[in-house]
């Protein structure tokens, strides 16, 4: 079978494009063996090249800070009213047992005197789930680089994540989910600012 050429790259791409974790493709021909696979067949020849390509892109969260994916995009600006983001997807690898777990991360800031665009809120989110991890970790994660970067009124972080773990091999419940949150300042001692949060994002992720 004759290689397909590589699409032409644009600079964003050069730059995102994931390199093989060091090590990891040979040990994932050892890995091939170890499950009783033969490493050298012609389907699984280029496997280990492709899994340590994803593992690098599946940990990416390793390499990065939280001042890389914020940049400049703090910013001064009047008001104290409520932001929410919500439905930010997730992937994740569990950090039991190495599968995926997925879902939605709903961030909510209460501002005081500095906002955060938009888009960095889905940058954190990744940030912090591209790792190994618990979902709860996560969620106090993303929570705490809100309140590092803003020194906001208040932070509300929920989580709603379907672990694999859970799904495909252990318990085997296919339709339960886990939900986890931070709450800081405001969405902590003020029960009317958690309720108008927990209302803006109600709707579990299997029930929508
Ligand atoms: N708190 C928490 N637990 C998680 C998360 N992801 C997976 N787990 C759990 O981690 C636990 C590991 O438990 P162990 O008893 O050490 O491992 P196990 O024998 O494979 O457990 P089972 O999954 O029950 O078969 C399991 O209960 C998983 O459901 C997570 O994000 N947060
Ligand atoms: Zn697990």
């Amino acid at each position: 079978m004759t290689e397909r050429p590589d699409p032409p790259q644009t600079p964003s791409d050069l730059q995102s494009a994931p390199q093989e974790a060091p090590g990891l493709a040979d040990l994932t021909g050892q890995w091939l063996s170890a499950i009783g696979e033969d490493p050298a067949r012609e389907g699984l020849q280029r496997t280990p090249h492709r899994v340590a390509k994803a593992w690098s892109y599946l940990t990416e969260g390793y390499g990065q800070t939280l001042a890389d994916v914020v940049g400049e995009g703090v910013f001064a600006a009047e008001g104290s009213e409520m932001v929410i983001v919500k439905d930010i997807e997730f992937y994740s690898m569990c950090e039991h047992h190495m599968l995926p777990f997925y879902g939605r991360a709903h961030v909510a800031y209460i501002p005081d005197r500095r906002i955060l665009g938009l888009s960095k809120f889905a940058r954190i989110v990744d940030l912090y789930a591209r790792r190994l991890q618990v979902q709860e970790r996560i969620t106090t994660q993303v929570a705490d680089a809100v309140e590092e970067l803003l020194a906001p009124k208040g932070v509300a972080v929920l989580m709603e994540g379907v672990h694999l773990c859970m799904a495909m091999r252990g318990v085997q419940k296919q339709n339960s989910s886990t939900t986890t949150s931070a709450m800081r300042g405001l969405f902590r001692s003020d029960p009317r600012t958690r309720a108008e949060f927990m209302s803006a994002v109600q709707g579990t992720l299997r029930g929508r």
